[in-house]
């Protein structure tokens, strides 16, 4: 047990899903997994553990932003010893041809966090995922017959912003879209040696406004989950 998770030693699987909403956790788990069992119950952020195609796999919600999502990733890797993490969100699209519903594999997470000013002071860390991890999902996503996207994108510390323009600095750079954990998901991965990559459907657009609702979200973005799982069955992992 650790400070935010009651499984038990051993009850977690290897490799990890996880969503920021607990929700979706339950839903994934019901649909995709086979024998799934809550494994935590802590704070209402629900965990499973089952199978998918015979290899043990897991999910965890991991709340809304970067601190909420180190703490889970934190204790995860250093109190389970899960090594294979992969975030599968929802995200705000800053592009014109990243359309709502298209998945998005984020290559590396920029942010307007303080996180790693904190540990690397002036200098700047480049939160990115495992390569291996990425190109499984990509070729994944292509072979299902997804539209998808590899790229920068923004971890932002916060969701409703003063000035609604500010995300074109972003845009202007070629950052994808906006969500709000994936940089400090790579760093605690980084830190920790183990293996991590965010998958994410646009729920809306920043340029359009175009919008789904917190249901589909919540309930319907199945494709990004199936290639998150192939991703996962290639890891192997105890039946
Ligand atoms: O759908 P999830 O995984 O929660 O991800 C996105 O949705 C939340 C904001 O609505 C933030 O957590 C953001 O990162
Ligand atoms: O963080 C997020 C997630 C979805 N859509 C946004 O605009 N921001």
């Amino acid at each position: 047990m650790s400070i935010h998770l009651n499984a038990e030693p051993g009850q977690i699987a290897e490799t990890v899903l996880l969503p920021g909403d607990p929700l979706r956790a339950r839903h994934i788990a019901e649909t995709f997994f086979e024998n799934p069992v809550q494994h935590n119950s802590v704070r209402g952020m629900l965990g499973f553990t089952g199978t998918y195609k015979g290899v043990r796999v897991s999910v965890q919600g991991t709340g809304m932003g970067i601190p909420s999502a180190m703490i889970y990733s934190e204790e995860l890797i250093t109190q389970y010893g899960c090594k294979n993490l992969i975030r599968v969100g929802t995200c705000g699209s800053y592009q014109p041809h990243v359309h709502v519903r298209d998945i998005i594999i984020g290559q590396a997470a920029s942010t307007d966090s303080n996180i790693n000013r904190i540990r690397f002071g002036e200098k700047t860390f480049a939160p990115v995922a495992d390569f291996g991890l990425l190109l499984a999902a990509y070729q994944g996503a292509v072979s299902r017959g997804h539209r998808v996207h590899v790229g920068n994108i923004m971890s932002s510390d916060t969701f409703y912003h003063d000035d609604f323009d500010q995300y074109k600095i972003w845009a202007d750079f070629g950052v994808l879209a906006v969500e709000m954990e994936a940089a400090g998901l790579y760093t605690v991965a980084a830190k920790h040696g183990a293996r991590a990559l965010t998958i994410l459907t646009v729920s809306d657009h920043l340029i359009t406004r175009e919008e789904t609702t917190s249901e589909e979200r919540q309930l319907t973005f199945n494709g990004m989950i199936e290639v998150a799982l192939d991703a996962a069955l290639g890891l192997g992992g105890s039946s």
